[in-house]
């Protein structure tokens, strides 16, 4: 059978635990064959976001073009797509090459705070990637300033108010990461427009969580690319991700990263 190919179109994290580098481990852990369209360079490490370095849209153009064109992908992933204009520019290429499997990961604002989403670009998300995507991958402060809500989004009911206001901005699914509830297990919603699907897991105590996002959508990209259903894509994701933190790696002096190829080794044992 051929390979699955799987895209992503995102920002470089120079540490290796999220942005392109933790997509494209994760690609390669689940077996299919990643590719990159890399749309800002960032200087980072466990401690922080150093520097943004934006591509030129030429740039990103001219590296979607040169993959779609000739070697296609049948899955997607978007990450940090920084500025307004990198937004209209992804959703134009869906459309060109009739993109399917979309994961739109709506990265906003790094674990330490610095900013990989200007303000200014959430109209266009909202406007022009969030409709044309198949599945978006919010955690709550994303989810929170998409819908533009006043108030911090607290609990499982309120979880389902947001995932229902998220649909109809145009996704086919909606996938709601519960990772920042401060209490409970780790869970995440998924909304198909009628039924809500629950993954929850234990809460697995480390500040090691660099990347997981990243690590998440990516994981439901490469399932989705290689025929899975929705909610079989979201499980193994889960699976995935839930592993790669119980094994985190404690590198640098901050936030590390997750460990990718944790899955993978405990389906061996
Ligand atoms: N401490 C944790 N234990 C187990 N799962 C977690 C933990 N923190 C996050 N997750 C899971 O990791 C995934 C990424 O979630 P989240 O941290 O909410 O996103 P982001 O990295 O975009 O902020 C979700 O499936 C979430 O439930
Ligand atoms: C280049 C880049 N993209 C995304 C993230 C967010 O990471 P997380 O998955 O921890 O939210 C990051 N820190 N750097």
């Amino acid at each position: 059978m051929p390979i699955a190919k799987t895209l992503t179109i995102a920002g470089s994290d120079s540490s290796g635990g999220a942005g392109i580098q933790a997509d494209l481990k994760t690609f390669q852990e689940l077996e299919t064959f990643g590719m990159s369209a890399i749309t800002a360079i960032t200087a980072q490490n466990t401690l922080g976001v150093h520097g943004v370095y934006p591509q030129s849209t030429e740039a990103i153009e001219a590296q979607l073009d040169a993959v779609l064109s000739d070697i296609g992908a049948d899955g997607v992933k978007t990450g940090m797509l920084f500025s307004a204009e990198i937004i209209e520019l992804v959703a134009k290429k869906v459309k060109e090459y009739q993109l399917k499997n979309i994961v739109v990961d709506p990265v906003m604002i790094a674990k330490g705070g610095a900013t990989l989403l200007q303000q200014e670009a959430i109209d266009a998300l909202k406007e022009k990637l969030l409709p044309v995507a198949t599945v978006i991958t919010p955690n709550l402060p994303e989810a929170q300033a998409i819908l533009e809500l006043e108030k911090e989004i607290t609990n499982i009911e309120e979880m389902e108010e947001v995932a229902k206001a998220l649909y109809e901005l145009g996704p086919e699914y909606i996938l709601l990461k519960g990772g920042h509830l401060t209490e409970g297990p780790a869970l995440d919603l998924l909304y198909d427009g009628k039924e809500m699907t629950k993954y929850h897991v234990e809460r697995i105590d480390t500040k090691h969580t660099h990347g997981t996002g990243c690590t998440f959508a990516a994981a439901i990209a490469a399932e989705l690319a290689k025929g899975a259903e929705i909610k079989e894509a979201v499980q193994v994701a889960k699976d995935f991700i839930t592993a790669a933190i119980s094994d985190s790696i404690q590198l640098g002096s901050g936030i590390g990263p997750t460990n990718h190829h944790a899955y993978q080794r405990s389906k061996r044992k």
